[in-house]
Protein backbone atom coordinates (compact mmCIF):
# COMPACT_ATOMS: atom_id res chain seq x y z
CA UNK A 1 0.00 0.00 0.00
CA UNK A 2 1.64 3.13 -1.50
CA UNK A 3 0.87 5.93 1.19
CA UNK A 4 1.61 8.67 -1.76
CA UNK A 5 -1.06 6.74 -4.05
CA UNK A 6 -5.26 7.27 -3.69
CA UNK A 7 -6.62 4.32 -2.05
CA UNK A 8 -6.88 0.93 -4.34
CA UNK A 9 -10.40 -0.64 -4.75
CA UNK A 10 -9.99 -4.37 -3.60
CA UNK A 11 -10.36 -7.26 -6.45
CA UNK A 12 -9.87 -10.30 -6.93
CA UNK A 13 -8.20 -10.90 -10.36
CA UNK A 14 -5.62 -8.86 -12.51
CA UNK A 15 -6.63 -7.51 -15.50
CA UNK A 16 -9.96 -7.77 -15.07
CA UNK A 17 -9.95 -6.18 -11.95
CA UNK A 18 -12.81 -4.03 -11.06
CA UNK A 19 -13.98 -3.64 -14.98
CA UNK A 20 -17.36 -5.92 -14.80
CA UNK A 21 -18.45 -4.58 -11.38
CA UNK A 22 -17.65 -0.71 -12.94
CA UNK A 23 -18.77 -1.66 -16.23
CA UNK A 24 -22.35 -3.13 -15.09
CA UNK A 25 -22.87 0.46 -13.05
CA UNK A 26 -20.37 2.96 -13.48
CA UNK A 27 -22.56 5.51 -11.17
CA UNK A 28 -23.07 2.89 -8.29
CA UNK A 29 -19.18 2.09 -8.28
CA UNK A 30 -18.30 5.67 -8.13
CA UNK A 31 -21.24 6.26 -5.46
CA UNK A 32 -19.94 3.39 -3.19
CA UNK A 33 -16.17 3.81 -3.29
CA UNK A 34 -16.47 7.41 -2.75
CA UNK A 35 -18.55 6.45 0.48
CA UNK A 36 -15.60 4.51 1.71
CA UNK A 37 -12.57 6.19 0.44
CA UNK A 38 -14.03 9.46 -0.25
CA UNK A 39 -13.57 11.80 -4.08
CA UNK A 40 -10.45 10.01 -5.23
CA UNK A 41 -9.38 6.52 -5.49
CA UNK A 42 -8.06 3.88 -8.01
CA UNK A 43 -9.41 0.93 -9.92
CA UNK A 44 -8.43 -1.51 -12.08
CA UNK A 45 -9.62 -1.19 -15.85
CA UNK A 46 -8.87 -3.46 -17.88
CA UNK A 47 -5.53 -3.83 -16.60
CA UNK A 48 -5.03 -0.45 -15.90
CA UNK A 49 -4.82 1.08 -12.73
CA UNK A 50 -7.39 4.00 -13.32
CA UNK A 51 -7.36 6.86 -10.27
CA UNK A 52 -10.72 8.49 -10.15
CA UNK A 53 -11.03 11.71 -9.01
CA UNK A 54 -15.09 13.12 -8.72
CA UNK A 55 -16.70 16.34 -7.46
CA UNK A 56 -16.33 19.32 -8.67
CA UNK A 57 -12.49 19.79 -7.79
CA UNK A 58 -12.20 16.48 -9.14
CA UNK A 59 -13.84 17.46 -12.76
CA UNK A 60 -11.01 20.56 -12.29
CA UNK A 61 -8.01 18.78 -12.07
CA UNK A 62 -8.69 16.46 -14.49
CA UNK A 63 -10.78 18.90 -17.44
CA UNK A 64 -8.40 20.99 -16.84
CA UNK A 65 -5.55 19.27 -16.62
CA UNK A 66 -2.18 21.00 -18.38
CA UNK A 67 -1.11 19.29 -21.72
CA UNK A 68 2.24 18.32 -20.78
CA UNK A 69 0.49 16.31 -17.82
CA UNK A 70 -2.93 14.31 -19.28
CA UNK A 71 -3.36 13.18 -22.48
CA UNK A 72 -6.34 12.46 -24.22
CA UNK A 73 -5.87 11.18 -27.74
CA UNK A 74 -3.60 8.40 -26.78
CA UNK A 75 -6.32 6.54 -25.04
CA UNK A 76 -9.34 7.04 -27.63
CA UNK A 77 -7.49 6.73 -30.92
CA UNK A 78 -8.00 2.91 -30.75
CA UNK A 79 -11.53 3.51 -30.29
CA UNK A 80 -12.31 6.63 -32.30
CA UNK A 81 -9.99 6.63 -35.70
CA UNK A 82 -10.65 3.19 -36.99
CA UNK A 83 -13.83 4.81 -36.87
CA UNK A 84 -13.82 8.17 -38.16
CA UNK A 85 -11.09 7.91 -39.99
CA UNK A 86 -6.89 9.31 -39.97
CA UNK A 87 -5.66 12.47 -39.54
CA UNK A 88 -8.68 14.20 -37.46
CA UNK A 89 -9.86 14.35 -33.77
CA UNK A 90 -7.87 11.72 -31.96
CA UNK A 91 -5.47 11.32 -35.08
CA UNK A 92 -3.29 14.17 -34.72
CA UNK A 93 -1.87 16.52 -32.19
CA UNK A 94 -4.41 18.10 -29.92
CA UNK A 95 -3.56 21.66 -31.42
CA UNK A 96 -4.64 20.15 -34.73
CA UNK A 97 -7.50 19.14 -33.10
CA UNK A 98 -8.06 22.74 -32.14
CA UNK A 99 -7.75 24.29 -35.07
CA UNK A 100 -10.30 21.12 -36.25
CA UNK A 101 -12.66 21.98 -33.54
CA UNK A 102 -12.88 25.98 -34.43
CA UNK A 103 -13.61 24.85 -37.86
CA UNK A 104 -16.31 22.97 -37.20
CA UNK A 105 -17.74 25.27 -34.55
CA UNK A 106 -17.53 28.62 -37.50
CA UNK A 107 -20.52 26.25 -38.81
CA UNK A 108 -23.07 26.52 -35.74
CA UNK A 109 -23.81 29.74 -35.82
CA UNK A 110 -27.08 31.18 -34.62
CA UNK A 111 -28.12 32.06 -38.65
CA UNK A 112 -27.82 28.10 -38.89
CA UNK A 113 -29.59 27.51 -36.29
CA UNK A 114 -32.22 29.90 -37.33
CA UNK A 115 -32.75 27.57 -40.70
CA UNK A 116 -32.10 24.00 -38.46
CA UNK A 117 -35.55 24.77 -36.88
CA UNK A 118 -37.61 24.24 -39.59
CA UNK A 119 -35.96 21.53 -41.00
CA UNK A 120 -35.83 19.56 -37.76
CA UNK A 121 -39.84 20.26 -36.75
CA UNK A 122 -40.59 18.72 -40.64
CA UNK A 123 -38.09 15.72 -40.60
CA UNK A 124 -40.29 14.95 -36.59
CA UNK A 125 -43.66 15.79 -38.71
CA UNK A 126 -42.47 13.55 -41.80
CA UNK A 127 -41.37 10.73 -39.66
CA UNK A 128 -44.44 10.56 -37.47
CA UNK A 129 -46.60 10.71 -40.38
CA UNK A 130 -45.21 8.47 -42.51
CA UNK A 131 -43.82 5.47 -39.32
CA UNK A 132 -45.84 2.67 -39.13
CA UNK A 133 -45.43 2.83 -35.12
CA UNK A 134 -47.46 6.04 -35.30
CA UNK A 135 -50.76 4.64 -37.22
CA UNK A 136 -54.41 5.48 -35.80
CA UNK A 137 -54.88 7.36 -32.52
CA UNK A 138 -53.08 5.24 -30.13
CA UNK A 139 -50.37 2.77 -29.69
CA UNK A 140 -47.45 1.12 -27.72
CA UNK A 141 -44.12 2.17 -28.87
CA UNK A 142 -40.21 1.35 -28.21
CA UNK A 143 -39.39 4.84 -28.18
CA UNK A 144 -35.70 4.10 -28.57
CA UNK A 145 -35.69 3.17 -32.25
CA UNK A 146 -37.89 5.78 -33.24
CA UNK A 147 -35.84 8.47 -31.55
CA UNK A 148 -32.40 6.39 -33.43
CA UNK A 149 -34.51 7.41 -36.54
CA UNK A 150 -35.40 10.88 -36.13
CA UNK A 151 -32.06 11.73 -34.64
CA UNK A 152 -30.25 10.69 -37.81
CA UNK A 153 -32.58 12.16 -40.18
CA UNK A 154 -32.89 15.26 -38.58
CA UNK A 155 -28.52 15.50 -37.67
CA UNK A 156 -27.88 14.26 -41.02
CA UNK A 157 -30.50 17.11 -42.77
CA UNK A 158 -29.15 19.88 -40.80
CA UNK A 159 -25.96 19.53 -39.81
CA UNK A 160 -24.54 17.46 -43.00
CA UNK A 161 -26.87 18.97 -45.70
CA UNK A 162 -29.94 17.38 -47.75
CA UNK A 163 -27.39 15.57 -50.50
CA UNK A 164 -26.21 12.94 -47.09
CA UNK A 165 -29.71 13.04 -45.85
CA UNK A 166 -31.37 11.49 -48.71
CA UNK A 167 -28.59 9.03 -48.63
CA UNK A 168 -29.64 7.73 -46.01
CA UNK A 169 -32.72 6.67 -47.27
CA UNK A 170 -30.98 4.61 -49.59
CA UNK A 171 -27.38 2.75 -48.45
CA UNK A 172 -26.07 4.82 -46.18
CA UNK A 173 -28.34 3.53 -43.20
CA UNK A 174 -26.65 0.21 -43.45
CA UNK A 175 -23.46 1.10 -43.53
CA UNK A 176 -23.76 3.27 -40.50
CA UNK A 177 -24.78 0.71 -38.63
CA UNK A 178 -21.39 -1.38 -39.71
CA UNK A 179 -19.68 1.45 -38.53
CA UNK A 180 -21.37 1.57 -35.57
CA UNK A 181 -20.72 -1.59 -34.58
CA UNK A 182 -17.24 -1.02 -34.18
CA UNK A 183 -17.69 2.07 -31.84
CA UNK A 184 -18.46 -0.13 -28.75
CA UNK A 185 -16.01 0.01 -25.33
CA UNK A 186 -14.61 -3.41 -25.73
CA UNK A 187 -12.59 -1.78 -28.64
CA UNK A 188 -10.50 0.05 -25.89
CA UNK A 189 -8.88 -3.67 -25.94
CA UNK A 190 -10.05 -5.73 -29.30
CA UNK A 191 -9.51 -2.72 -31.97
CA UNK A 192 -6.48 -4.50 -33.59
CA UNK A 193 -8.57 -8.04 -33.45
CA UNK A 194 -9.58 -8.93 -37.46
CA UNK A 195 -12.84 -9.64 -35.56
CA UNK A 196 -16.22 -10.01 -38.06
CA UNK A 197 -17.53 -6.82 -36.58
CA UNK A 198 -14.13 -4.86 -37.16
CA UNK A 199 -13.73 -5.97 -40.62
CA UNK A 200 -17.72 -4.62 -41.59
CA UNK A 201 -16.30 -1.32 -39.91
CA UNK A 202 -13.63 -0.79 -41.78
CA UNK A 203 -15.45 -1.53 -45.19
CA UNK A 204 -17.73 0.61 -43.82
CA UNK A 205 -15.48 3.57 -43.12
CA UNK A 206 -13.87 3.83 -46.21
CA UNK A 207 -17.41 3.24 -47.93
CA UNK A 208 -18.89 6.02 -46.31
CA UNK A 209 -15.98 8.19 -46.59
CA UNK A 210 -16.08 8.11 -50.13
CA UNK A 211 -19.65 8.58 -50.20
CA UNK A 212 -18.94 12.08 -48.40
CA UNK A 213 -15.74 12.99 -51.09
CA UNK A 214 -17.78 12.40 -53.84
CA UNK A 215 -20.10 14.74 -52.40
CA UNK A 216 -17.67 17.29 -51.94
CA UNK A 217 -16.78 16.94 -55.73
CA UNK A 218 -19.85 17.31 -56.69
CA UNK A 219 -20.13 20.46 -54.87
CA UNK A 220 -17.49 21.92 -55.77
CA UNK A 221 -18.18 21.05 -59.71
CA UNK A 222 -21.39 22.84 -59.13
CA UNK A 223 -19.62 25.75 -57.92
CA UNK A 224 -22.89 26.37 -55.51
CA UNK A 225 -21.90 28.16 -52.28
CA UNK A 226 -24.84 29.44 -50.67
CA UNK A 227 -25.25 26.35 -47.80
CA UNK A 228 -24.72 26.93 -44.21
CA UNK A 229 -23.91 23.60 -43.69
CA UNK A 230 -20.70 22.13 -41.85
CA UNK A 231 -19.50 20.57 -44.34
CA UNK A 232 -19.43 23.74 -46.59
CA UNK A 233 -17.28 25.69 -43.92
CA UNK A 234 -14.53 22.75 -43.74
CA UNK A 235 -14.42 22.98 -47.58
CA UNK A 236 -13.80 26.59 -47.47
CA UNK A 237 -11.38 26.35 -44.36
CA UNK A 238 -7.51 26.57 -44.03
CA UNK A 239 -4.67 25.53 -41.36
CA UNK A 240 -2.75 28.01 -39.71
CA UNK A 241 0.15 27.30 -41.48
CA UNK A 242 -1.93 27.93 -44.74
CA UNK A 243 -2.87 24.17 -45.84
CA UNK A 244 -6.18 23.79 -46.57
CA UNK A 245 -8.12 21.25 -45.05
CA UNK A 246 -7.49 18.07 -47.61
CA UNK A 247 -10.61 16.39 -48.60
CA UNK A 248 -10.55 13.22 -47.06
CA UNK A 249 -10.10 15.00 -43.60
CA UNK A 250 -13.24 16.84 -44.50
CA UNK A 251 -14.89 13.39 -45.09
CA UNK A 252 -13.61 12.37 -41.80
CA UNK A 253 -14.61 14.92 -39.63
CA UNK A 254 -17.84 14.81 -41.21
CA UNK A 255 -18.45 10.86 -39.89
CA UNK A 256 -16.87 12.44 -36.26
CA UNK A 257 -20.03 15.04 -36.12
CA UNK A 258 -22.17 12.24 -37.38
CA UNK A 259 -21.35 9.93 -34.67
CA UNK A 260 -20.98 12.50 -32.02
CA UNK A 261 -24.04 14.04 -32.64
CA UNK A 262 -26.04 10.61 -33.44
CA UNK A 263 -25.17 8.65 -30.12
CA UNK A 264 -25.59 11.76 -27.89
CA UNK A 265 -29.24 12.74 -29.53
CA UNK A 266 -30.40 9.23 -30.02
CA UNK A 267 -29.85 8.45 -26.06
CA UNK A 268 -30.57 11.90 -24.46
CA UNK A 269 -34.01 12.18 -27.02
CA UNK A 270 -34.69 8.71 -25.97
CA UNK A 271 -34.25 9.38 -22.14
CA UNK A 272 -36.56 12.41 -23.03
CA UNK A 273 -39.42 10.71 -24.34
CA UNK A 274 -39.09 7.69 -21.26
CA UNK A 275 -39.15 10.43 -18.46
CA UNK A 276 -41.99 12.74 -20.32
CA UNK A 277 -44.06 9.37 -19.92
CA UNK A 278 -43.00 9.09 -16.71
CA UNK A 279 -45.27 12.36 -15.88
CA UNK A 280 -47.96 12.85 -18.32
CA UNK A 281 -48.87 15.89 -16.13
CA UNK A 282 -45.20 17.64 -17.30
CA UNK A 283 -46.03 16.74 -20.91
CA UNK A 284 -49.64 18.56 -20.45
CA UNK A 285 -47.49 21.82 -19.12
CA UNK A 286 -45.24 21.65 -21.96
CA UNK A 287 -48.34 21.94 -24.20
CA UNK A 288 -50.09 24.59 -22.49
CA UNK A 289 -46.96 26.07 -21.90
CA UNK A 290 -46.72 26.51 -26.43
CA UNK A 291 -50.13 27.63 -26.67
CA UNK A 292 -49.77 30.43 -24.04
CA UNK A 293 -46.39 31.18 -25.48
CA UNK A 294 -47.13 30.93 -29.26
CA UNK A 295 -50.70 30.63 -29.24
CA UNK A 296 -53.60 28.32 -29.63
CA UNK A 297 -53.10 27.48 -32.96
CA UNK A 298 -49.04 26.34 -32.72
CA UNK A 299 -47.64 28.04 -35.53
CA UNK A 300 -44.51 26.49 -37.40
CA UNK A 301 -41.84 26.33 -34.40
CA UNK A 302 -38.70 28.77 -35.23
CA UNK A 303 -35.57 29.49 -33.21
CA UNK A 304 -37.10 32.31 -31.71
CA UNK A 305 -39.65 30.29 -30.27
CA UNK A 306 -37.50 27.90 -28.23
CA UNK A 307 -36.37 30.71 -26.05
CA UNK A 308 -40.23 31.68 -25.49
CA UNK A 309 -40.52 27.97 -23.88
CA UNK A 310 -38.60 28.07 -20.43
CA UNK A 311 -39.77 24.63 -19.20
CA UNK A 312 -39.40 22.95 -22.74
CA UNK A 313 -35.38 24.29 -22.59
CA UNK A 314 -35.46 22.99 -18.35
CA UNK A 315 -36.32 19.30 -19.85
CA UNK A 316 -33.15 18.93 -21.60
CA UNK A 317 -31.26 20.28 -18.76
CA UNK A 318 -32.52 18.38 -16.35
CA UNK A 319 -32.58 15.17 -18.51
CA UNK A 320 -28.67 15.87 -19.22
CA UNK A 321 -28.54 15.81 -15.34
CA UNK A 322 -29.69 12.33 -14.54
CA UNK A 323 -28.64 10.60 -17.90
CA UNK A 324 -25.10 12.21 -19.65
CA UNK A 325 -24.58 10.01 -22.40
CA UNK A 326 -21.16 10.05 -21.69
CA UNK A 327 -20.44 8.72 -17.90
CA UNK A 328 -16.92 8.25 -17.78
CA UNK A 329 -14.07 10.59 -19.30
CA UNK A 330 -10.47 9.38 -19.82
CA UNK A 331 -7.16 10.70 -19.69
CA UNK A 332 -3.56 9.16 -19.71
CA UNK A 333 -0.69 10.49 -17.01
CA UNK A 334 2.20 12.00 -18.62
CA UNK A 335 3.83 13.31 -15.86
CA UNK A 336 3.60 12.70 -12.36
CA UNK A 337 0.62 14.55 -11.01
CA UNK A 338 0.75 16.06 -7.22
CA UNK A 339 -2.92 16.00 -5.80
CA UNK A 340 -3.34 19.38 -4.07
CA UNK A 341 -4.45 19.47 -0.74
CA UNK A 342 -3.01 15.83 -0.67
CA UNK A 343 -0.32 13.78 -0.38
CA UNK A 344 -0.61 11.78 -3.41
CA UNK A 345 0.92 11.71 -6.55
CA UNK A 346 -0.54 10.28 -9.70
CA UNK A 347 2.36 8.05 -11.12
CA UNK A 348 2.58 8.32 -15.60
CA UNK A 349 1.42 4.24 -15.16
CA UNK A 350 -2.30 5.45 -14.55
CA UNK A 351 -5.06 6.37 -16.47
CA UNK A 352 -7.57 9.14 -15.04
CA UNK A 353 -11.24 8.62 -15.22
CA UNK A 354 -13.20 12.43 -14.79
CA UNK A 355 -17.10 11.06 -13.51
CA UNK A 356 -18.96 14.58 -13.71
CA UNK A 357 -22.32 12.84 -13.64
CA UNK A 358 -21.24 11.77 -9.22
CA UNK A 359 -21.43 15.97 -8.84
CA UNK A 360 -24.95 15.80 -10.57
CA UNK A 361 -26.73 13.48 -8.34
CA UNK A 362 -25.08 14.46 -4.99
CA UNK A 363 -27.79 15.67 -2.85
CA UNK A 364 -25.47 18.73 -1.87
CA UNK A 365 -25.55 20.48 -4.94
CA UNK A 366 -29.12 19.14 -6.37
CA UNK A 367 -32.09 18.80 -3.29
CA UNK A 368 -33.72 15.02 -4.17
CA UNK A 369 -31.14 14.11 -6.79
CA UNK A 370 -32.99 11.04 -8.12
CA UNK A 371 -36.22 13.14 -8.76
CA UNK A 372 -36.35 14.31 -12.23
CA UNK A 373 -38.28 17.66 -11.84
CA UNK A 374 -37.40 19.83 -14.76
CA UNK A 375 -38.82 22.81 -12.42
CA UNK A 376 -36.08 22.69 -10.59
CA UNK A 377 -33.99 24.98 -12.65
CA UNK A 378 -36.85 28.09 -11.77
CA UNK A 379 -34.85 30.15 -9.69
CA UNK A 380 -38.17 29.71 -6.89
CA UNK A 381 -37.63 26.42 -6.94
CA UNK A 382 -37.55 24.55 -2.98
CA UNK A 383 -35.25 22.39 -4.39
CA UNK A 384 -33.07 24.59 -6.95
CA UNK A 385 -29.66 23.55 -7.86
CA UNK A 386 -27.01 24.93 -5.34
CA UNK A 387 -24.18 25.30 -7.59
CA UNK A 388 -20.77 26.80 -6.58
CA UNK A 389 -19.89 29.79 -8.45
CA UNK A 390 -16.82 31.50 -7.82
CA UNK A 391 -15.58 34.64 -9.41
CA UNK A 392 -13.33 32.47 -11.56
CA UNK A 393 -16.01 30.67 -13.10
CA UNK A 394 -17.24 33.43 -15.10
CA UNK A 395 -13.69 34.05 -16.41
CA UNK A 396 -13.30 32.16 -20.15
CA UNK A 397 -10.25 31.29 -21.88
CA UNK A 398 -9.37 30.19 -25.50
CA UNK A 399 -8.31 26.91 -26.65
CA UNK A 400 -8.16 27.51 -29.84
CA UNK A 401 -11.90 27.39 -30.84
CA UNK A 402 -13.86 29.90 -28.91
CA UNK A 403 -14.24 30.65 -24.73
CA UNK A 404 -14.98 28.64 -22.91
CA UNK A 405 -15.48 28.72 -19.18
CA UNK A 406 -11.85 28.74 -16.94
CA UNK A 407 -12.93 26.67 -14.18
CA UNK A 408 -14.47 23.28 -14.44
CA UNK A 409 -15.30 22.76 -10.69
CA UNK A 410 -19.12 22.96 -11.42
CA UNK A 411 -21.38 20.25 -10.19
CA UNK A 412 -23.16 20.03 -13.50
CA UNK A 413 -20.87 19.33 -16.57
CA UNK A 414 -22.60 16.96 -19.50
CA UNK A 415 -20.78 18.60 -22.10
CA UNK A 416 -17.56 18.31 -20.48
CA UNK A 417 -15.04 21.14 -20.06
CA UNK A 418 -11.82 22.64 -20.50
CA UNK A 419 -9.92 22.03 -23.75
CA UNK A 420 -11.48 19.00 -25.16
CA UNK A 421 -15.20 20.70 -24.07
CA UNK A 422 -18.15 20.04 -26.71
CA UNK A 423 -18.97 22.47 -28.98
CA UNK A 424 -21.95 20.75 -29.94
CA UNK A 425 -23.92 22.28 -27.14
CA UNK A 426 -25.90 24.52 -28.99
CA UNK A 427 -26.99 22.64 -31.49
CA UNK A 428 -27.75 19.61 -29.33
CA UNK A 429 -30.17 22.22 -27.11
CA UNK A 430 -31.89 23.18 -30.41
CA UNK A 431 -32.31 19.77 -31.99
CA UNK A 432 -33.96 18.27 -28.43
CA UNK A 433 -35.43 20.95 -27.80
CA UNK A 434 -37.31 21.52 -31.38
CA UNK A 435 -37.75 17.39 -31.29
CA UNK A 436 -39.49 17.64 -27.71
CA UNK A 437 -41.58 20.88 -28.81
CA UNK A 438 -43.18 18.83 -31.81
CA UNK A 439 -43.78 15.30 -30.11
CA UNK A 440 -46.22 17.10 -27.40
CA UNK A 441 -47.80 18.80 -30.12
CA UNK A 442 -49.49 15.91 -31.22
CA UNK A 443 -49.04 13.64 -28.24
CA UNK A 444 -50.21 12.74 -25.35
CA UNK A 445 -47.41 10.30 -23.60
CA UNK A 446 -47.91 7.91 -20.67
CA UNK A 447 -45.65 4.80 -19.36
CA UNK A 448 -47.75 1.64 -21.23
CA UNK A 449 -48.82 1.09 -16.97
CA UNK A 450 -49.59 3.98 -16.29
CA UNK A 451 -46.55 4.08 -13.64
CA UNK A 452 -44.17 6.89 -12.91
CA UNK A 453 -41.42 4.26 -13.48
CA UNK A 454 -38.56 4.76 -15.54
CA UNK A 455 -36.15 1.62 -17.61
CA UNK A 456 -32.76 0.65 -16.32
CA UNK A 457 -29.99 2.23 -18.16
CA UNK A 458 -27.58 -0.22 -20.37
CA UNK A 459 -24.04 1.18 -19.34
CA UNK A 460 -22.62 -2.04 -21.92
CA UNK A 461 -21.89 0.45 -24.89
CA UNK A 462 -20.05 3.71 -25.54
CA UNK A 463 -23.06 6.13 -24.06
CA UNK A 464 -25.44 5.12 -21.11
CA UNK A 465 -28.51 4.71 -23.15
CA UNK A 466 -32.02 3.13 -21.95
CA UNK A 467 -31.93 -0.24 -21.79
CA UNK A 468 -34.36 -2.30 -24.75
CA UNK A 469 -37.20 -2.58 -25.61
CA UNK A 470 -38.07 0.75 -23.81
CA UNK A 471 -41.80 1.01 -24.17
CA UNK A 472 -44.55 3.63 -23.76
CA UNK A 473 -47.79 4.55 -24.71
CA UNK A 474 -48.65 7.39 -26.83
CA UNK A 475 -52.21 9.03 -27.74
CA UNK A 476 -52.82 11.27 -30.80
CA UNK A 477 -54.37 14.71 -29.58
CA UNK A 478 -57.70 15.83 -31.55
C1 LIG B 1 -26.51 15.88 -25.65
C2 LIG B 1 -25.53 16.00 -26.55
C3 LIG B 1 -24.06 15.94 -26.23
C4 LIG B 1 -23.40 15.67 -25.07
C5 LIG B 1 -23.98 15.36 -23.69
C6 LIG B 1 -21.97 15.78 -25.37
C7 LIG B 1 -20.95 15.59 -24.43
C8 LIG B 1 -19.60 15.80 -24.67
C9 LIG B 1 -18.54 15.68 -23.67
C10 LIG B 1 -18.73 15.24 -22.22
C11 LIG B 1 -17.37 15.99 -24.28
C12 LIG B 1 -15.97 16.02 -23.64
C13 LIG B 1 -15.27 14.69 -23.94
C14 LIG B 1 -13.89 14.61 -23.25
O1 LIG B 1 -13.53 15.58 -22.54
O2 LIG B 1 -13.21 13.59 -23.42
C15 LIG B 1 -17.68 16.32 -25.66
C16 LIG B 1 -16.74 16.70 -26.61
C17 LIG B 1 -17.03 16.92 -27.94
N1 LIG B 1 -18.27 16.82 -28.53
FE1 LIG B 1 -20.03 16.51 -27.60
N2 LIG B 1 -21.79 16.08 -26.69
C18 LIG B 1 -23.03 16.20 -27.25
C19 LIG B 1 -23.32 16.50 -28.57
C20 LIG B 1 -22.37 16.75 -29.54
C21 LIG B 1 -22.69 17.11 -30.92
C22 LIG B 1 -24.10 17.28 -31.48
C23 LIG B 1 -21.49 17.29 -31.56
C24 LIG B 1 -21.20 17.72 -32.98
C25 LIG B 1 -22.03 18.42 -33.73
C26 LIG B 1 -20.43 17.05 -30.58
C27 LIG B 1 -19.08 17.13 -30.85
C28 LIG B 1 -18.10 17.09 -29.88
C29 LIG B 1 -16.69 17.39 -30.15
C30 LIG B 1 -16.10 17.76 -31.52
C31 LIG B 1 -16.01 17.29 -28.92
C32 LIG B 1 -14.53 17.61 -28.64
C33 LIG B 1 -13.72 16.41 -28.24
C34 LIG B 1 -12.32 16.84 -27.81
O3 LIG B 1 -12.00 18.07 -27.86
O4 LIG B 1 -11.55 15.96 -27.44
N3 LIG B 1 -21.00 16.71 -29.37
N4 LIG B 1 -19.04 16.18 -25.87
N1 LIG C 1 -14.67 -4.72 -22.03
C1 LIG C 1 -15.09 -3.72 -21.63
C2 LIG C 1 -15.62 -2.48 -21.18
C3 LIG C 1 -14.74 -1.45 -20.85
C4 LIG C 1 -15.24 -0.23 -20.38
C5 LIG C 1 -16.60 -0.06 -20.27
C6 LIG C 1 -17.16 1.25 -19.86
O1 LIG C 1 -16.07 2.14 -19.80
C7 LIG C 1 -16.10 3.28 -20.57
C8 LIG C 1 -15.07 4.16 -20.37
C9 LIG C 1 -15.01 5.33 -21.11
C10 LIG C 1 -15.95 5.61 -22.05
C11 LIG C 1 -15.81 6.85 -22.83
C12 LIG C 1 -16.79 7.24 -23.68
C13 LIG C 1 -16.51 8.08 -24.86
C14 LIG C 1 -15.28 8.69 -25.06
C15 LIG C 1 -15.06 9.44 -26.22
C16 LIG C 1 -16.07 9.54 -27.16
C17 LIG C 1 -15.86 10.28 -28.44
F1 LIG C 1 -14.57 10.57 -28.61
F2 LIG C 1 -16.30 9.52 -29.47
C18 LIG C 1 -16.64 11.64 -28.44
O2 LIG C 1 -16.23 12.38 -27.29
C19 LIG C 1 -18.14 11.37 -28.25
N2 LIG C 1 -18.99 12.57 -28.25
C20 LIG C 1 -18.70 13.79 -27.87
N3 LIG C 1 -19.81 14.52 -28.01
N4 LIG C 1 -20.75 13.72 -28.48
N5 LIG C 1 -20.24 12.52 -28.62
C21 LIG C 1 -16.38 12.44 -29.68
C22 LIG C 1 -15.44 13.45 -29.62
C23 LIG C 1 -15.13 14.18 -30.75
C24 LIG C 1 -15.76 13.91 -31.95
F3 LIG C 1 -15.46 14.60 -33.04
C25 LIG C 1 -16.69 12.90 -32.03
C26 LIG C 1 -16.98 12.18 -30.89
F4 LIG C 1 -17.87 11.17 -31.00
N6 LIG C 1 -17.23 8.92 -26.96
C27 LIG C 1 -17.45 8.24 -25.84
C28 LIG C 1 -17.01 4.73 -22.26
C29 LIG C 1 -17.09 3.54 -21.52
C30 LIG C 1 -17.49 -1.07 -20.62
C31 LIG C 1 -16.97 -2.29 -21.07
Amino acid sequence: KNPNEPPLVFHWFPVIGSTITYGMDPPRFFKENRKKFGDIFTFVLLGKKTTVYVGPTGNDFILNGKLKDVNTEEIYTVLTTPVFGKDVVYDCPNSKLMEQKKFMKIALTTKAFQSYVPIISDEVNNYLKRSPDFKGKSGVVNISKSMAQITIFTASHSLQGSEIRNKFDESLADLYHDLDMGFTPVNFMLHWAPLPWNKRRDHAQRTIAKIYMDTIKERRAAGKSDSSDIMWHLMNSSYKNGVKVPDHEIAHMMIALLMAGQHSSSSTSSWIMLRLASRPDIVEALYREQVENLGADLPPLTYEDLSKLPLNQAIIKETLRLHAPIHSILRAVKSPMPVPGTKYVIPTSHNLLAAAGVSASDPDYFPEPDLWEPTRWNKDSPIAPRMVSSVEDEEKIDYGYGLVSKGANSPYLPFGAGRHRCIGEQFANVQLQTITAMVVRQFKLRNVDGSDKVIDTDYASLFSRPLEPANIYWEKRE
